[in-house]
């Protein structure tokens, strides 16, 4: 099901000589990183981080108990849609997300691209106690304690634009700093890599719809990978489902963008897919907190 696509930016991934949306966005990243280290190189940030004692709000752990998991997303532009929310306020968006009842938040915080802000994640963490994602371009270990400081309690691993050595850099990292992991894949390529990553229950496998070299959009990705995804998780010693194969063990999966009606959400819960990344259905209206709440009570719970 295709849900809607943007052929004006689908040119770019064709032509050679323009580098992707995504190429500038991670060359962007490269400067931002270099910059930062200039300021505050990466051993001074380590004893910041060493010296942040605050626990984290378990992310994962949110996902698995709720029967519907939403990730609902602070998200003020985006590179294809341009400014989705006009009155953009992250910490009036994460109470209103909270008490509609999202299991846990996404905040981005890439400047340039999205205009976001590391100050939104800060907001929106004091607003509310959801666990939250930094939503944002990660390419080098400096960025994972940067997050680690602002209390991000996820990481985003986007497999696109990463080779292995970095995602396993990164994921060991973020892991080992307490904080739990959004591995996201859009190509079965991508998806063969990602389980290439250490399993663990901190790991959530994320499937997303949007290509971010062309912004096209289609459901059926996720109906595509998540068969593969199920069985090698279920593979891994969880197919035994005796009393010690607790909810802890179970894989996660979230599928990721596009996703707007009830009938979207239904479509997934039909394929066994109960976690859901939702950004601009709820950015666009004036009250995101009440677009959850109205999609939430549009589908049933023991769906
Ligand atoms: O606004 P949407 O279509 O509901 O999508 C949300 C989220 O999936 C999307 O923002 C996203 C998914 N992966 C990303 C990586 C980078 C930036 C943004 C994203």
């Amino acid at each position: 099901m295709t849900t809607s696509l943007n052929t004006d930016h689908s040119k770019l991934e064709t032509t050679p000589d323009i580098p992707s949306v995504l190429q500038r966005i991670v060359a962007t990243k490269r400067d931002e990183v270099a910059t930062a280290r200039s300021v505050l190189s990466l051993e001074m940030l380590q004893e910041q981080v060493a010296a942040d004692t605050r626990p984290r709000r378990g992310f994962a752990a949110a996902l698995r108990a709720a029967d519907i998991g939403v990730i609902a997303e602070i998200k003020k532009a985006s590179p294809s849609k341009g400014i989705i929310n006009h009155n953009f306020e992250p910490a009036a968006f994460a109470k209103q997300y909270e008490q509609a009842g999202a299991s846990c938040l996404s905040v981005l915080t890439d400047r340039d691209y999205f205009q976001g802000a590391d100050s939104y994640l800060i907001q929106a963490r004091d607003a509310c106690k959801l666990p939250i994602l930094r939503k944002d371009f990660m390419i080098d270990v400096y960025q994972i304690y940067q997050s680690y400081l602002m209390g991000a309690d996820c990481i985003l691993i986007i497999m696109a634009c990463l080779d292995d050595t970095q995602v396993q850099e990164l994921h060991a990292l973020s892991i080992k700093l307490g904080m739990d992991v959004l591995i996201e894949v859009h190509t079965a390529e991508e998806l063969d890599r990602a389980l290439q990553i250490p399993r663990s229950e901190h790991n959530i496998y994320g499937i997303n719809n949007r290509n971010l070299n062309t912004f096209e959009v289609d459901l059926q990705t996720t109906l595509d990978l998540k068969n593969t995804l199920l069985q090698v998780l279920a593979a891994d010693g969880n197919t035994n489902t005796d009393s010690n194969q607790n909810n802890a063990s179970q894989a996660l999966i979230v599928t990721e963008s596009g996703i707007h009606s009830a009938d979207d959400i239904r479509l997934m819960l039909g394929h066994n897919i109960r976690h859901f990344l939702i950004g601009e259905q709820f950015m666009k209206t004036d009250h995101p907190g009440q677009a959850l709440q109205s999609l939430l009570a549009s589908v049933p719970v023991s769906a």
